[in-house]
């Protein structure tokens, strides 16, 4: 058959008249020349058969399209439709298959002629297109282009790293890693951190493509993969194109590992910042070699630059905030020290009767001072003896109060009939017996303390009064009607039970919650032995003193006894038993007769006699020495009054003077 070009009288060199023909211009034009019609070629002149890697002879009335890409053929086919009207032309750009199967990147010109010319020859119009090959312009276009965003991508993955906080520095390297994979096209990067261990490295972050498994996040051996990472740690960068082939023979660790991660091509370039070394960065390729030129790992070794900072911002964060809790753990402390001295050279200096460095008394003294400024009510419960009355009057002297002297009253030692008149005051001829009248301890202590002792034995017919005054400062002198108002701090002590008081309905509740705003319990001397020894000293002290006596010293195993004592008497039994010593001393070195005490730390038996004359100083001293009357020592003991003094007087035991 006669192909269409023939028809035109474009295919024949037989036919090339003069040089000015414009066949003659086609066969030899530089650029490829085609004409077509209804989508097939009717004429290529030799340079568009040299594009296509064809005889140009041989293509005529193939389609045009089927030499396009396959996947520009839908934008051609779009071209097509729109070609403009006769003499208009369009320009595109596209990729042609060769039949090598290489593909050309070509820019098109194409005209749609309408000449009567091929109308008349053929049933429609007739495309005219010039081709060029532009492959190498276009690849160095695209390389420019891709290296463009690559430097994009670069640049905003750097900027996302300047003044970053440093909690969000590991996030941020999770995605960066994320980002650059997606760029590059490898399957998985991980970064790798050096830490104080030589026989392992930290997998720090991983990020995989869907289909590959990111590497295990935390403590890697380094003998797994030995020959890799001592690569890194000294600082190289490592590109292994071809595993296995390029691993050297002492890699077989690494040709194990790869071979079951499936990995053929890695790129590991190490971490540096501040001149520090501090963990490598790989790039793992699975389903195809790396082909990356020199330029995109020049490129990686500055991004890796980048995360290598971040890192070590993140790490010197980490140590400034160690610093800085350190530091602050230990300025507390030094506060706390501080203000411990503080509290001891107070104490030392502001209570100064009172003697002892034991933790539990440096306790109560702590309470002490601080409930001292305060208008609070304070219950110091304890054992007889142990010196509530001293803290009493302690808080009393740190208080605001201390100008004016400290009022006390001992529940104990008050017949209940008397109580109410001595608490409250009387008029005159408020009962039989009171010819004048009296104020009251509560009007006495008006602007200063109330020291109530042994609350515990406050009668209960008078506890509803004494909550009142408590509660609003308001009461009534015995015999008047007149409400008197006072301003009056109460310190109670009691070495009573008090729950089990009210329990047994001795002690009115709501008096003992009004009481107890500030409980302090002082501890026995046998829970304080520390104290034992500054006490005694002080004690040989002040009875030296007065009785103007100097002792010298005192036998280690005199102190040791004394240390060992139980003291259920507590601080005043010992003062007693230093005082008697004292008297008995001959010489500069104490002597004390631990015999005497109410029990001994030897396990010697007492005799009855010595627990019967114990036990009658022991409650004696308990009740102030009140012999008769309500909790007075005979009934404690339960015998008649007489029976006490004639005991007492075969004991040899008299009351103190005061
Ligand atoms: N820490 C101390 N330092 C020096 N002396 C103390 C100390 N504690 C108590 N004393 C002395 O011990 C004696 C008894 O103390 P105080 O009368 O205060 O005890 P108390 O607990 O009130 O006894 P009671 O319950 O029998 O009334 C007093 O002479 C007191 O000065």
């Amino acid at each position: 058959m006669e192909t269409n070009s023939s028809l035109y009288g474009l295919n024949s060199q037989a036919e090339i008249d003069s040089p000015w023909d414009a066949r003659l211009l086609f066969e030899r034009s530089p650029a490829g020349v085609y004409l077509a019609q209804e989508g097939r070629l009717c004429y290529a002149n030799p340079a568009m058969g040299d594009l296509l890697g064809r005889n140009s002879e041989t293509i005529t009335d193939e389609s045009l399209l089927s030499f396009i890409h396959p996947d520009d053929r839908d934008t051609i086919q779009q071209n097509w439709n729109q070609t403009p009207g006769h003499g208009e032309s369009i320009r595109f750009l596209t990729r042609m298959v060769r039949t090598d199967g290489s593909v050309a990147s070509v820019e098109v010109m194409e005209s749609r002629l309408d000449d009567e010319l091929f109308l008349n020859e053929c049933c429609g119009p007739v495309r005219v297109g010039v081709m060029i090959d532009v492959t190498d312009a276009r690849e160095a276009d695209i390389e420019i282009q891709e290296r463009l965003s690559f430097e994009q991508l670069l640049a905003n993955l750097s900027a996302g790293f300047v003044n970053l906080p440093c909690d969000q520095v590991h996030s941020r390297i999770n995605t960066s890693l994320e980002a650059l994979v997606q760029f590059l096209g490898n399957d998985r990067s991980t970064l790798v951190e050096f830490g104080d261990d030589d026989e392992q490295v930290m997998v720090s972050h991983s990020y995989a493509v869907p289909g590959c498994d990111p590497f295990e996040i935390g403590p890697f051996q380094v003998a797994k993969l030995p020959w890799f990472i001592n690569q890194f740690r000294s600082g190289h960068l490592v590109f292994v194109r071809c595993i296995p082939e390029d691993l050297p023979p002492d890699a077989e660790n690494e040709r194990v590992h790869c071979q079951q991660q499936g990995v053929i091509s890695n790129v590991t370039i190490p971490l540096k910042a501040g001149g520090e070394l501090l963990g490598g960065l790989t790039f793992a390729f699975m389903k195809r070699r790396c082909e990356w030129p020199r330029e995109i790992v020049s490129r990686l070794e500055v991004i890796g630059g980048v995360f290598a900072n971040a890192l070590l911002r993140y790490r010197n964060d980490q140590l400034l905030q160690k610093t800085i809790s350190e530091n602050q753990r230990l300025r507390h402390q030094l506060e706390q020290d501080n203000l411990y001295l503080r509290e001891q050279a107070v104490l030392k200096h502001r209570h100064g009767r009172i003697v002892g460095h034991s933790d539990a008394i440096t306790k109560v003294l702590a309470n002490v001072e601080r409930v001292a400024t305060t208008d609070a009510p304070v219950l110091l419960t304890g054992e007889t003896g142990t010196g509530k009355e001293l803290l009493a009057q302690t808080i009393h002297d740190l208080s605001d109060r201390k100008n004016r002297p400290m009022v006390v009253v001992n529940c104990a030692s008050l017949p209940a009939t008397l109580i109410e008149s001595e608490l409250f005051g009387r008029a005159a001829g408020a009962y039989t017996g009171a010819a004048s009248a009296a104020v009251g301890r509560f009007e006495l202590a008006d602007g200063s303390t109330l020291f109530l002792d042994e609350i515990g034995e406050f009668p209960m017919e008078l506890q509803a009064k004494l909550l009142r005054v408590l509660q609003d400062g308001r009461f009534e002198r015995l015999g008047t009607a007149k409400t008197l108002s006072v301003d009056v701090r109460i310190i109670a002590a009691t070495n009573r039970n008090l729950e089990e008081a009210i329990q047994k309905n001795l002690f009115r509740s709501d008096l003992f919650y009004r009481l107890n705003v500030f409980p302090i319990h002082v501890p026995p001397l046998r829970d304080r032995r520390d104290d034992i020894p500054p006490l005694t000293w002080a004690f040989v002290e002040a009875f030296g003193q007065r009785m103007g006596k100097q002792i010298k010293s005192i036998p280690r195993r005199t102190m040791q006894q004394l240390q060992d004592h139980d003291w259920p008497g507590n601080i005043r039994e010992l003062s007693n038993t230093i005082e008697r010593a004292m008297i008995l001393t001959v010489g500069d070195n104490l002597q004390v007769d631990m015999l005497t005490t109410s029990q001994n730390s030897t396990n010697r038996q007492r005799t009855l006699k010595e627990v019967e004359r114990d036990q009658i100083l022991f409650v004696l001293e308990k009740t102030g020495w009140r012999i008769r009357g309500k909790g007075a020592a005979a009934e404690r003991l339960d015998i008649k009054p007489t029976t006490l003094e004639a005991r007492m007087a075969k004991h040899g035991i008299k009351r103190p003077t005061q």
